[in-house]
């Protein structure tokens, strides 16, 4: 299986990736279904909505702090840097992301797309203010204060994530599938497949003539569509497909 996988890639011009929390679990950040997804008897999708912060905003902070602690004692693992080596090869040319745990920029991935924003970026509720904390330096300051405000009109700041019930954002949304028409394989890393419109990426890519390739522990919802399926770690398997 993984020669064949690699006689596959070897010989595509167009690879795109397409990634979930799986690929980040070796490096301990929790997926969302897996056994150590849930925070405080919350279920992620309880917490990752605009109802939900309008609600109680302190407990949604407190649960996105609680995954930026998580996430900042995380290292980029194998697998993110397996998906590094292959777009320097030239044989990858996107990394198209779920997660917004930031390891795949942390690796050194140049074309990401991060479909869901990216926890480290916060922006108001009100005006037009955003910022890259890991850029502004004030990953501590927000994890400090119970409830961040906007320094220019200080209304509440929110992570500049995509919570369900939110539009992607566009931009990147288009990008995304405007790879996958033209892609003549996907790699899909360690997701369930269950969450729109994210998971049309693989079948956008099968339904233009491009091949699936699945690395996962288990079956997913991709898997019906995977014309190869890799079981195992994404940590293992990925840097095996790529030596
Ligand atoms: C739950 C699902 C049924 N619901 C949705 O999809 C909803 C509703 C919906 C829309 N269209 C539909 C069509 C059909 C059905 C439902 C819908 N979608 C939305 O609400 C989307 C927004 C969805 C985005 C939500 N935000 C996230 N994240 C950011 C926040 C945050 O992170 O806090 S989603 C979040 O959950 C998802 C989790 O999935 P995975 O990453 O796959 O993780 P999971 O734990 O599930 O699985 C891990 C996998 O890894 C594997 N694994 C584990 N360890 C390893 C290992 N070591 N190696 C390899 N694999 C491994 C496991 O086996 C497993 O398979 C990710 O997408 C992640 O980003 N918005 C929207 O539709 O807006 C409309 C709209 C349009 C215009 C105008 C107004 C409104
Ligand atoms: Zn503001």
């Amino acid at each position: 299986m993984i020669v064949e996988v690699a006689g596959v890639l070897a010989s595509s011009k167009n690879v795109i990736a397409f990634t979930g929390a799986g690929i980040s679990a070796e490096s301990g950040v929790p997926t969302f279904r897996g056994k150590d997804g849930l925070w405080k008897k919350y279920r992620p999708e309880e917490l990752a909505t605009p109802e939900a912060f309008a609600r109680d905003p302190k407990l949604v902070w407190e649960f996105y702090k609680w995954r930026i602690r998580k996430i900042l004692q995380a290292k980029p693992n194998p697998a993110h840097y397996a998906l590094v080596e292959l777009e320097r090869m030239g044989i990858l040319k996107a990394v198209i992301t779920q997660n917004v745990d930031d390891l795949h920029r942390e690796a050194g991935t140049n074309n990401l797309i991060e479909l869901h924003g990216n926890i480290f970026r916060v922006k108001c509720t009100s005006c037009d203010y955003g910022e890259y904390l890991k850029e502004t330096g004030r990953v501590n300051e927000i994890l400090s204060q119970e409830l961040p405000r906007c320094p220019k009109c200080n209304s509440l700041l929110r992570p500049d994530v995509v919570w369900f019930g939110e539009p992607l954002p566009e931009g990147a949304l288009r990008k995304a599938f405007r790879l996958a028409e033209t892609a003549d394989a996907v790699i899909v890393v360690g997701t369930s497949g269950v969450v729109y419109p994210a998971a049309y990426i693989p079948f956008i890519v099968k339904e233009n003539g491009g091949t699936v390739i699945e690395v996962n522990v288990q079956e997913s919802g991709i898997t019906p569509i995977a014309d190869f399926f890799c079981r195992g770690k994404a940590g293992e398997v990925l840097p095996r497909i790529v030596e």
